[in-house]
């Protein structure tokens, strides 16, 4: 077995008829790092995560799961690793204790010491049936569930999803713990905020293919930057335009704006020349990044950049 990879997808691909949920998806989930898979609704997010653990079968191309072929190590593959589905439903009426019972059991034993400390971190009531709980408060069961045997392998579909902002703090101290303890956690989001406070990559798919897997420090280096700087004196918009990476050059008097992709310093250079009173340049965040991917990569046809 490959003890670096946890996750490796092989010109994955699955089609609903002829409707695309994921294609040709080659992608690898090393171990011990956490890993956020970003697209926006319908990009093929969960149509991956449920072929990953075999509740799908793939049309075409293959993947392997902590060493094991997912269809044929089925059972095994699921006790090793910790599932948190996007769409969660109980259909019993048991209480949370009761079905975290049954999982511990399921899982070869989990102490019941570890199970209250995760529900007491997350505030969840264990004597309450899950059926009548809050959206919320069944994601907690969840979250329990998928935690309580310190899995080798995290696999969360929209994990916030449903809990109040403290509680997400609480589930990223989570994932960081997790990932202090050696465990590797791969985490499907939209929400980029989240994914940029604990993930060390991230890979992004848009309309059923993968469009990027950068680190996230180089995602935020790579954005795109809105940039204003303030003259002593009028500048002219001829100056600025056609400098390499800056684009939508604005000129109003003394005032300019614009927008660079990549380095400042040929702005910089060209802004020198005149007095400058005040330089802003907007930190970039995942989402502009991710917007940009989104929306400007379209010109970039299926080309695929990896991040070391
Ligand atoms: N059972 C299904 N039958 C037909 N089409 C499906 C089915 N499940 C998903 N799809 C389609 O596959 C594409 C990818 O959907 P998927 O649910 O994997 O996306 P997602 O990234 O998880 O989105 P979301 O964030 O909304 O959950 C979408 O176009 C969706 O409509």
């Amino acid at each position: 077995m490959d003890t670096d990879v946890a996750v490796r997808a092989e010109e994955l691909t699955k089609f609903y008829g002829s409707r695309r949920g994921i294609e040709g998806l080659d992608l690898e989930v090393r171990s011990g790092e956490v890993m956020g898979f970003l697209g926006p609704n319908g990009a093929g997010k969960t149509t991956t995560i449920r072929l990953l653990l075999d509740f799908l079968r793939p049309t075409r191309g293959r993947a392997t799961v902590l060493g094991m072929n997912p269809r044929r190590d089925k059972e095994l593959l699921h006790q090793r690793i910790g599932y948190l589905p996007g769409e969660l439903s109980f259909p019993g009426r048991e209480s949370a204790a009761d079905l975290l019972r049954f999982f511990a059991a399921a899982r070869g034993g989990v102490g019941w010491a570890r199970v209250t400390a995760l529900a007491e971190r997350l505030e969840l009531d264990l004597s309450r049936p899950v059926r009548a709980m809050s959206k919320g408060n069944k994601q907690k069961v969840g979250l329990v569930q998928a935690f309580m045997h310190e899995p080798a392998l995290l696999v969360l579909d929209e994990p916030t999803s449903g809990l109040d902002p403290l509680m997400q703090q609480e589930f990223l101290a989570m994932v960081r713990e997790a990932r202090a303890a050696g465990q590797t956690v791969f985490m499907s989001s939209h929400v980029l905020a989240e994914v940029q406070q604990v993930a060390d990559r991230v890979a992004i798919v848009r309309d059923g293919r993968l469009a990027a897997v950068e680190r996230v420090e180089s995602l935020g280096r790579r954005a795109v930057r809105v940039v204003e700087i303030h003259f002593d004196d009028p500048v002219t918009v001829d100056e600025f335009t056609g400098l390499p990476g800056v684009s939508d050059v604005v000129v109003e008097g003394p005032v300019l704006r614009c927008t660079v992709d990549g380095r400042l310093s040929p702005l910089v250079k060209a802004a020198a020349r005149h007095e400058v009173v005040d330089l802003l340049s907007a930190e970039p965040d995942l989402e502009e990044t991710f917007l940009s991917y989104y929306y400007h990569a379209e010109g970039a046809g299926d080309a695929v950049r990896t991040g070391a």
